[in-house]
């Protein structure tokens, strides 16, 4: 067998301790050559301290630290260690053992005394690293394969080119120094790039020592490639870099047996929480938790942790100066090569600001800016979850809808301050009135609406809602003055009244208007009997909304005639419908359905249209200065662009706008008289004449009255009553005056007696209209009544 020149004597035995092999260190070792010792026993090479009869088998020895003494070939007695190992690690192919002898202390043969058995070339072709041997000129005179690689540069070409340009130019004066530094100094270490003649860079850690090649000085070294590990440094250093200047908070800790001490934390975690690394490296980050807060949150963290899992969680931490931050946390385990979860990194996003900010566009969406109060949105919410409750724990909860009687009054004489105080005052009495957990809510203008819940029955509920009534009742003084809002309410109770929002709110909202219908500033309980009525109103408001495509609308025309002459100079348009199964429905009972659903704006549209038919109907039978007149409901006046409509509708029909009188009521123009006033004149501008209708019912300003464009003042039929007595003509008479003085016609509707046309006659009323003349006639019958010429009896 041919072993490689080791340092070591070894030698190997057969298992009956035959020498088999015997290498050169044995030969050096102990004089005798291979082929002397060849088959000798081992006994007979080395007197064992333990010999023993019969010698030890070579199994046995193997077991042992054996010494004892070689024995060399000059005859001197070599005190050795012995050890013994049997060649295959597998005991069932047990056969031949290495022997391995050891000098004892002091024996031990010189370092390099085997140097010259090594196979020098091939050991510097094998090394993992570059070599060299550069002489003091700076040129190479050896070196191996990894250098050439390296500079990608041939055998032919290194040794004519001056090492340092192997190197960056503004390298090349270090690298020159460190050469001198090893022919000076003996030797010399530095880290530099080299650079390959096709532009390869390697970052080479230099190790170079000062020797001689017969008499020529020279230096020899190696050059080990750290370029990964450089690449690897620089990368750790921009993510160190990267993690102290990030604005995140960063905290990490070591992974120590189910504790977690801090080991780090970035500056953005100091700036945060106010703590040092210093005065907190070593502690738990938990330190920073609030007692009895997220408590649900600081478990799931503790888990995670345990499974050395990754976790996530929103949750309140203190910062030093006690102040509670809001923390986005993200905490993810870091894992060595061996698998193992060694720390864990902590990113912390402080989120109290956005927190903040949402906590107030939350409040914001859900209350009321003015008085603070639940808003629609948050009230059914609230509303959807006391019904749940009531449901789920058969308990009685109720919904009571509030609506200010008299609001706008108190807007339009107090002035929009005032009513803002009122409203607030309201807001604060009613929040006043009922337990914590109910909720007060502000839906509309002066709409509040209570969820009241958990009432012990019907009498206490009732009870509460009285005390309410009148709370909000009482005078309320705003500057000085008192000022009363009386209120109607309507009370829905839950599950009794429906089970779901919807039917509560419908069934609340009806009982208010039962409230107000019954004559303002009462309370009404939802009943049956109620619903009844409200279910009509919904059937009423379907087949309303059919009822124009289906043809079922009709326009009466009431004549209106001149006192003076007699003569019928005009007609109050008047819609009928004609319902195909309830017959005739009066206007009184439809229109405040299409008021409310919004249905009269194509209603008056086609009202419009209608009339505007008739007229030149008329005209074609040569009845040319005849002047229609149509109600026209608020929703109508304040539609943006009814003008231009109107002027389109007019000039499409071919009408002349002067034979067109719209009627607008009192109340309307007075709820919002500048707005009212910018409508009137668009409409005044187009030519059409205007009348205030019903005039007298509203509260008029003089100031606005005589700043109305209106050509005719229509004195409502409750003041004319029985002329007979005279205090009901005060009124009729001062109306009549009052228009004269504004320069506007007046005239009376509802005139159905002798005695009352003689009074306006009297008094100088400039037209009429009434069953005392004549009702509301078909187009036909208008017509017909025109063509002869019928008139008021003088
Ligand atoms: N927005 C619109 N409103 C309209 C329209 N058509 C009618 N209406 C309004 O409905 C209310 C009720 O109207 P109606 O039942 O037609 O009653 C009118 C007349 O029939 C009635 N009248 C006429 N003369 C007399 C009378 O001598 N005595 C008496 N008791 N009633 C009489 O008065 C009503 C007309 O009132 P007014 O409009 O105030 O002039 C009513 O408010 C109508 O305005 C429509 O198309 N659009």
């Amino acid at each position: 067998m041919n072993l490689l020149p080791l340092p070591l004597a070894v030698f190997v035995v057969d298992a009956s301790g035959a020498i088999a092999s015997w290498n050169k260190a044995c030969e050096k070792l102990a004089g005798h050559t291979a082929a002397d010792i060849r088959r000798r026993r081992l006994e007979e090479l080395i007197e064992f301290d333990d010999a023993r009869e019969p010698p030890l088998t070579i199994a046995a020895r193997s077991e042992l630290d054996s010494s004892g003494y070689l024995r060399c070939a000059d005859g001197r007695r070599l005190p050795v260690r012995v050890t013994i190992a049997p060649q295959s690690l597998d005991p069932e192919q047990a056969g031949t053992y290495s022997v391995i002898v050891i000098p004892r202390a002091g024996l031990v043969p010189p370092r390099y005394a085997l140097i010259q058995d090594l196979p020098t070339a091939d050991l510097i072709e094998g090394l993992p690293c570059v070599f060299y041997v550069i002489d003091q000129s700076g040129h190479l005179l050896l070196w191996n394969h990894q250098l050439e690689e390296a500079l990608e540069m041939t055998s032919e070409e290194l040794p004519t080119t001056n090492v340092q340009y192997f190197f960056e130019e503004k390298d090349r004066a270090e690298i020159v120094q460190k050469i001198l530094d090893a022919f000076d100094k003996g030797s010399s270490s530095h880290e530099a790039e080299m650079i390959g003649k096709l532009g390869k860079r390697t970052t080479l850690l230099f190790h170079c020592a000062r020797t001689n090649l017969g008499d020529l000085p020279c230096i020899f070294g190696t050059g080990l490639d750290i370029t990964a590990r450089k690449q690897t440094e620089q990368g750790l250093l921009i993510r160190e870099r990267a993690i102290y200047s990030s604005v995140n908070a960063i905290v990490i800790t070591c992974c120590q047996d189910g504790e977690h001490p801090i080991e780090y934390v970035n500056p953005a975690f100091e700036q945060m929480t106010g703590y040092t690394l210093a005065e907190i490296k070593g502690r738990d980050p938990h330190f920073m938790r609030i007692e009895g807060c997220d408590t649900i949150e600081h478990q799931r963290i503790h888990d995670a942790l345990q499974n050395k899992q990754s976790v996530r969680s929103i949750l309140r931490n203190a910062r030093k100066n006690g102040e509670v931050f809001w923390n986005d946390l993200r905490i993810d385990p870091v894992i060595n090569a061996d698998g193992h979860v060694t720390h864990f990194v902590g990113v912390i996003n402080d989120i109290t600001e956005a927190r903040h900010y949402e906590r107030r566009l939350h409040h914001l969406a859900h209350h009321d800016p003015l008085t603070g109060l639940a808003n629609r949105t948050l009230l059914q919410d609230q509303l959807k979850f006391a019904i749940d409750f009531a449901v789920r724990n058969d308990a009685l909860g109720a919904l009571a809808f509030l609506d200010l009687d008299n609001f706008k009054h108190i807007n339009d004489n107090f002035g929009h301050d005032a009513g803002d105080v009122v409203l607030r005052e309201i807001a604060h009495r009613l929040r006043a009135s009922v337990r914590e957990n109910d909720t007060v809510a502000r839906v509309g203008g002066d709409e509040f609406v209570l969820v009241i819940n958990n009432q012990a029955g019907d009498e206490q509920l009732a009870d509460l809602i009285e005390r309410i009534r009148l709370r909000v009742s009482a005078p309320i003084n705003v500057a000085g003055r008192e000022i009363v809002a009386g209120t109607s309410i309507g009370v829905s109770r839950f599950p009794h009244d429906g089970d779901t929002v919807d039917r509560v709110m419908r069934a609340a909202d009806a009982a208010m208007y039962h409230a107000k219908s019954l004559g303002k500033n009462n309370c009404q309980f939802y009943s049956m009997e109620l619903n009844q009525v409200v279910h009509q109103h919904l059937l009423l408001e379907a087949s309303l909304s059919r009822a124009i495509g289906n043809h079922e609308m009709v326009l009466g025309y009431q004549p209106k005639v001149d006192l003076r002459t007699g003569k019928v100079v005009g007609a109050e348009a008047l819609v009928r419908w004609h319902h195909p199964i309830n017959g005739v429905v009066a206007p009184d009972q439809f229109i405040p359905v299409a008021e409310e659903s919004g249905l009269i704006v194509p209603l008056g549209e086609w009202v419009i249209l209608e009339a505007c038919g008739a007229l030149k109907a008329l005209e074609a039978l040569g009845i040319e200065d005849f002047v229609i007149s149509v109600n026209l409901s608020a929703r109508q006046l304040r539609q943006r662009q009814f003008a231009s409509q109107l002027a389109r509708t007019l000039a499409h029909a071919g009408v002349n706008p002067r034979n067109l009188e719209l009627e607008v009521t009192e109340s309307q123009l007075m709820d919002h008289p500048e707005e009212a006033m910018e409508a009137l004149a668009e409409l005044k501008a187009l030519g059409v004449r205007l009348s205030i209708d019903d005039f007298g019912t509203g509260y008029s300003s003089l100031s606005y009255l005589q700043k109305f464009p209106v050509d005719f003042i229509k004195i409502d039929r409750s003041f004319l009553g029985d002329v007979a007595e005279h205090g009901h003509t005060v009124i009729a008479r001062a109306i009549i005056a009052l228009g004269h003085n504004l320069q506007m016609k007046v005239i009376a509707e509802g005139v159905e007696t002798r005695e009352q046309l003689a009074f306006l006659r009297e008094h100088d009323c400039d037209q009429m209209q009434g069953y005392y003349f004549s009702p509301a006639l078909s187009q036909a019958s208008l017509e017909e009544l025109l063509c002869r010429d019928a008139r008021l009896p003088g």
